[in-house]
């Protein structure tokens, strides 16, 4: 059985909090509500697009509405690739689990339609062999049906699997799941998320410590 890399996208595979920025300041500013701070949008990313534009409202005093998310996702969807790059050393190491002969899969929280935009604009989007978004499924992170439901469409299994976030919800599907979890120590959450996984510090880590990590 090949073995496979589960990776989270938004603070792991990829910088896009400067588009997810934009486009929540811009929906705040067409509500005359003011904009945030980028390490206030940082702590709010990680439950999706919905639970992002929850947070943003509620953090200005407003109730969610439906056309807050219809806007910010059509937004987004158009921008997503503005700014957000590949975190330095993420195509390398992607290259090279693929050499060692790591099957790849995605695992996000955000919707898959613009999960796949970003890939396919940043040239990512031909290493994964399944990218599972936050609406792909009946459930999503921190419930591991996420990633047992990617693993499947994959065609991967968790006992040959190894998950690789930057969020609780990464660590906490990954342990729902009993696939071992690496934390990404580049991206957004503090390091106290980690809990009990083993820390990357940078993506060029990633070869050695999955090769350590990989059953048989
Ligand atoms: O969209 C989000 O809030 C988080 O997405 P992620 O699961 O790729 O980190
Ligand atoms: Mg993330």
């Amino acid at each position: 059985m090949q073995p496979i890399a589960v990776f989270d996208l938004d603070g792991t595979l990829v910088d896009s909090a400067p588009d997810l920025h934009a486009a929540l300041d811009r929906l705040m500013a067409s509500r005359n509500l003011p904009g945030f701070a980028r390490a206030e949008v940082v702590g709010m990313i990680g439950d999706g697009a919905k639970v992002l534009v929850e947070r943003a409202l509620a953090a200005r005093g407003k109730a969610f509405d439906q056309p807050a998310l219809d806007v910010f996702l059509e937004d987004y969807g158009r921008n997503a690739a503005v700014e957000t790059a590949p975190f330095q050393g993420i195509r390398e190491a992607l290259e090279e689990l693929t050499k060692a002969g790591w099957r790849l899969a995605v695992c996000t929280n955000k919707p898959v339609a613009p999960a796949i935009t970003l890939l396919r604009a940043l040239g990512l989007s031909d290493h994964f062999r399944t990218i599972g978004g936050g609406d792909s499924y009946p459930t999503r992170k921190p419930d591991p049906a996420h990633l047992l439901h990617t693993l499947r469409d994959a065609g991967g299994m968790a006992s040959h699997a190894v998950m690789i976030g930057d969020h609780h919800n990464d660590m906490a599907a990954a342990r729902g799941a009993a696939v071992p979890a690496v934390f990404a120590g580049w991206g957004y959450g503090p390091r106290s998320m980690a809990a009990h996984a083993t820390v990357a510090e940078r993506p060029a880590d990633l070869p050695a410590i999955l090769a350590s990590l990989r059953h048989g």
